[in-house]
């Protein structure tokens, strides 16, 4: 008897150990965290005054190689699907690498990771870079900032988004603002471009937009809290929700989930960026919680 418990412990602790492994924490205090995978970089939690603000799906794979389903997946060099190479590009499915460990300044934690090309990012895309990406944390407010460098000789064009995926209890009392007169891609309707009309935009139905040059703050009420994304040098703005059927047909979502989800994804996405050689650009968001 003892020995099965043992035994399974050992089991259960490297299964754990190697999570941990895997992960970082940023930990203000017990009520204020957020958790990063080095896998993509994803940040899969952020917790503020004890509330789960990103959505991450119970059905999402952790096996390092398929992106995770939820949280901020770093979309890098190409978003949507790329000639060249997976969906969304190979960011959000490489493991990066932590160059400043967590800093607590003050209020405020943050860490640095980078991502650099190696054979199989230029076997699929053959470039010199280097992303740095800074995540801070403070109790109020959680701060992501992409900086792209180019290493090589020659420029490079690329798209790239932050795919933020927000915890939400329901749906149907989502509300987001900003986005009345802009035209938009409706990727739900054979990528026709339409013009938004509605003040907030409310989901009912599966929603995969593409809008342009969008204003830098958008405003996203839940029904029970009220959320802030500013952008920082990333003009457009994706909203998805793969409502019911594409729900069902994702194996890493659960059928239901849906409901507790909606993807605001700060994104540079309509105009592939061209970066000259030995040159760098940063771009990011901050979500704060009121
Ligand atoms: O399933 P993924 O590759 O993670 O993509 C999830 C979604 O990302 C974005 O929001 C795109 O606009 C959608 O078309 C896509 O379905």
């Amino acid at each position: 008897m003892d020995y099965m418990f043992y035994k399974h412990k050992e089991t259960l602790d490297a299964g754990l150990r190697k999570r941990m492994n895997d992960k970082i924490v940023l930990e203000l205090d017990n009520s204020n965290k957020a958790e990063i995978y080095l896998h993509g970089a994803t940040v899969t939690s952020w917790i503020s005054d004890n509330k789960e603000i990103l959505f991450l799906s119970s059905k999402s794979v952790f096996d390092n190689k398929k992106a995770i389903r939820g949280g901020i997946p770093i979309v890098f060099p190409n978003f949507g699907p790329w000639e060249k190479g997976p969906q969304h590009g190979f960011a959000r499915v490489k493991k990066w690498t932590v160059i400043e460990p967590a800093n607590k300044v003050n209020d405020s934690i943050s860490v640095k990771l980078s991502l650099t090309d190696d054979e199989e990012t230029r076997l699929l895309w053959d470039f010199k870079f280097e992303l740095i990406y800074e995540v801070t944390l403070t109790k109020k407010s959680l701060k992501t900032n992409l900086t792209i460098k180019n290493l090589g000789s020659v420029e490079f064009d690329f798209t790239t988004l932050l795919h933020t995926y927000f915890r939400v209890d329901d749906i149907s009392n989502v509300r987001v603002q900003n986005f009345v007169g802009l035209n938009y891609v409706d990727k739900v309707k054979g990528r026709a471009t339409e013009t938004e009309a509605r003040k907030e935009i409310q989901i009912s139905e599966e929603v995969d937009r593409v809008y342009a040059s969008t204003d830098n703050t958008h405003l996203i009420d839940t029904g029970s809290s009220k959320v802030t994304l500013i952008k920082e040098n990333l003009p457009d703005t994706v909203v998805w929700n793969p409502w019911i059927e594409k729900a069902k047909a994702m194996s890493d979502f659960g059928d239901e989930e849906y409901k507790n989800m909606i993807c605001v994804e700060a994104g540079r996405v309509n105009t592939r960026y061209a970066l000259k050689f030995q040159e760098e650009i940063t771009m990011g968001q901050t979500i704060i919680v009121q």
